[in-house]
């Protein structure tokens, strides 16, 4: 891992290192157009080819329905069952508590204005399954889509080498209420959900991380179709923002965890403290050797890298600058950085908060912007599942108040029709 001092880099330095590998990868942008122009083409038998070239299966069929539901779920282990539960009912606790209604406001009297919610009639759910399978992302996209009422949930997740789902996601479409399973992963299934196909119902918006192929054929299908998504949320991230008082064998923890999703996660390490830099990193080693998926994390780790600051206030410029989708202050002084964040997906905050707890189970979504993404989107939330619906009433005295107004805007604007549809009224 390269270590970097935060003094010695130029403003040009800061944002390349800043800068993750996206739009430039044309490679993966030429594949993915070509897998979504012939699942546009070809639907069904387009998604047979692809799981048999990228997936290693020959389906015999694009889905499992409840039937095949139930008997796979009947096979999960009574803890990862109570595990699951205790997970559904935190993430669905917090997510209902997002739901609000809003005031009327009389904005002028007689002009009353208010907005009401709708859910989005048909989303898709993409739940990853190539190097893992996230029965957790299930939970984390199904639980806000159900509490915000969306009428029909296409779940897409890559078919497993028997060509069909494990118990773990059987489980939690058993809870979610959710009766088929689409065994499609990748860029097709965005297109699928984007396009609809013989067996795949075309969706409104698209929801889920995924890898780089998924994430960009969702960036690729928003710009060409009238498929809303919910954000590019990519190969995962964490930075790590530590002082002296961090400890490194958690630090490497929380690096390691994020590293492991994929060679292409990358896992950051911001110091004010030389020692702690050197501590962790030797830690990453220890530890490193016990993981299953050592290959694939050490690849992450070697790609990224640890910056030496002057001081957490330093930290945290550099962290608002690359805008991590994790962002973890390993300090007992995180209060006084809390307000110096303005750009990070979820922030977990002191030496006892891993970031692992967000993944899983504290409550708070796991699906959010990488990339950079953090400085403009938000992660997912219950107010991504629905449309916020903006209402007017205008009473006799109301349109007497707001008339002139708008016929001389209107007027100012050129556009006498609009005039006139306030004058008519006034006769
Ligand atoms: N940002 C977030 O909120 C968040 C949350 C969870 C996971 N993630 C990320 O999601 C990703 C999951 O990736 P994954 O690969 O394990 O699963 P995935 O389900 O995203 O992708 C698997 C699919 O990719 C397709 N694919 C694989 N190789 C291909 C190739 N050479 N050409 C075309 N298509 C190909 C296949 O169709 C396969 O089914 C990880 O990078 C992880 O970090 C992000
Ligand atoms: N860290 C991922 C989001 O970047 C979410 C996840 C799922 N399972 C484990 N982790
Ligand atoms: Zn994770």
């Amino acid at each position: 891992m390269k270590i970097y001092s935060y003094t010695d880099l130029s403003k040009q330095e800061i944002e390349s290192i800043c800068l993750r590998q996206l739009e430039d990868d044309t490679t993966i942008q030429d594949r993915v157009k070509s897998i979504v122009d012939a699942v546009k083409t070809d639907g069904d038998k387009a998604l047979f080819s692809f799981a048999k070239q990228f997936d290693q299966v020959e389906l015999s069929q694009l889905f499992i329905d409840k039937k095949e539901i139930e008997e796979i779920a009947s096979s999960i282990p009574a803890d990862a069952k109570a595990a699951i539960d205790t997970a559904y009912q935190n993430i669905r606790t917090f997510h209902a508590a997002q739901a609000s209604k809003e005031e009327k406001i009389e904005t002028m009297p007689g002009v009353t204005c208010w907005r009401e919610t709708r859910a989005i009639d048909r989303v898709g759910l993409y739940i990853p399954g190539g190097s893992a399978v996230l029965p957790s992302t299930f939970l984390m996209l199904g639980i806000p889509a159900t509490l915000a009422g969306c009428k029909e949930i296409v779940v897409c997740s890559p078919p497993q080498k028997d060509g069909k789902t494990n118990c773990y996601l059987a489980y939690c479409a058993l809870k979610l209420g959710i009766e088929k399973i689409y065994l499609v992963g990748g860029a097709q299934a965005v297109a699928a959900m984007a396009y609809g196909t013989e067996s795949v119902p075309k969706v409104y918006k698209i929801f889920g991380p995924g890898n780089r192929y998924v994430t960009q054929a969702k960036q690729l299908i928003q710009s060409t179709t009238m498929t809303a998504i919910d954000m590019p949320a990519g190969p995962s991230e964490v930075l790590v923002l530590a002082d002296e008082t961090a400890n490194p064998s958690y630090i490497a923890s929380d690096l390691l965890a994020q590293a492991e999703h994929g060679a292409d996660s990358q896992t950051i390490l911001v110091s004010t403290s030389n020692e702690i830099i050197t501590k962790t990193l030797e830690q990453v080693e220890i530890q490193l050797k016990d993981l299953p998926r050592k290959d694939v994390t050490a690849l992450a780790i070697a790609n990224s890298y640890a910056v030496l600051v002057n001081d957490l206030e330093q930290g945290m410029e550099f962290s608002n600058t690359y805008a991590p989708e994790h962002l973890i202050l390993s300090t007992d002084h995180f209060e006084q950085l809390i307000p110096l964040i303005s750009n990070a997906g979820s922030v977990f905050l002191g030496n006892l908060t891993p970031e692992s707890a967000g993944d899983y189970a504290s409550g708070t979504n796991h699906t959010l912007p990488t990339s950079g993404f953090a400085k403009a989107y938000s992660g997912v939330s219950l107010d991504s599942f629905v449309k916020k619906i903006t209402f007017q009433h205008i009473s006799p005295r109301g349109l007497q108040n707001i008339g002139a107004t708008v016929e001389v805007l209107a007027e100012a604007e050129g556009l006498r029709a609009h005039r006139n549809a306030i004058s008519i009224r006034l006769k």
